[in-house]
């Protein structure tokens, strides 16, 4: 996978060189670059906004950078899917992430101010799959830390990434329920045992009572993810917890 990310704060990308992330990248698994908008600026001040028209608070950020920008990263055979965050896009999830984590190139587009000059969007949608995007109902500064988080929940699902593909498989959100609770050694710590069943060695029953705990945390925590699975994503077994 190709990613692009295009912001005016390049080093507020930088924990993607650290880490699981770095580490695929120096693997060849992704193909990560980060882009500095004013690249693309062409006066001395190296201008990215401006003021809005129709008036009002704050500035909007200038087009032309952004076309110069895309002309630049995008290949027209085989366009990217363009994803700019924004507290008015798409609620970002775990479906999302594993459909992003299929594609080819993903390219980010990092908002700040007011936000990008509408016509961005508008072009961009003539070549290529353009996605509004939101990390959820909270307004941030700017696009980074929205790209940070959906870069980290997209390169983690690519084969590969993750040593072991197993946890993948027992994580919140992966089977439609939160994960059981996790526990380590020492099987005692300040009076607190480590669940009987977990050190009995008896893996159907350590198997059971982790689902058990999941369903559990899934009907206190987010009933409204269990509301949403469907009839066959729940055993027998399931429905008598
Ligand atoms: N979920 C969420 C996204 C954002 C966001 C994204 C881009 C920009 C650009 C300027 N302010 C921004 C805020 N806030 N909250």
């Amino acid at each position: 996978m190709r990613i692009d990310v295009v912001t005016v704060f390049p080093e507020y990308l930088a924990p993607l060189n650290l880490s699981l992330i770095g580490r695929a990248a120096d693997r060849g698994l992704i193909d990560l670059a980060v882009h500095d908008l004013r690249t693309w600026t062409h006066d001395v001040h190296r201008t990215v906004d401006d003021s809005p028209a129709g008036g009002g608070a704050g500035m909007i950020m200038r087009p032309e950078p952004w076309g110069e920008a895309f002309d630049a990263l995008v290949e027209p055979a085989t366009p990217p899917h363009l994803l700019v965050p924004s507290p008015a896009g798409v609620r970002f999830d775990q479906s999302m992430a594993r459909d992003l984590a299929t594609q080819r190139h993903l390219m980010f587009a990092c908002g700040r101010y007011e936000g990008i000059d509408q016509r961005v969007l508008d072009e961009a949608r003539q070549t290529m799959t353009v996605t509004e995007v939101s990390l959820g109902d909270y307004v941030l500064f700017g696009g980074e830390v929205a790209v940070l988080a959906i870069v980290e929940a997209v390169t983690r699902l690519i084969p590969g990434v993750l040593g072991n593909a197993e946890s993948l498989a027992e994580e919140s959100h992966n089977d439609g329920l939160l994960e059981a609770p996790g526990y380590t050694k020492p099987a005692v710590w300040r009076d607190r045992p480590v669940p009987d069943v977990l050190l009995s060695g008896h893996h159907a029953k350590i198997a059971r009572w982790r689902r058990d705990q999941a369903l559990l945390r899934t009907a206190q925590f987010r009933p409204d993810m269990l509301a949403g699975l469907p009839d066959e994503a729940l055993s027998k077994a399931d429905r008598a917890v």
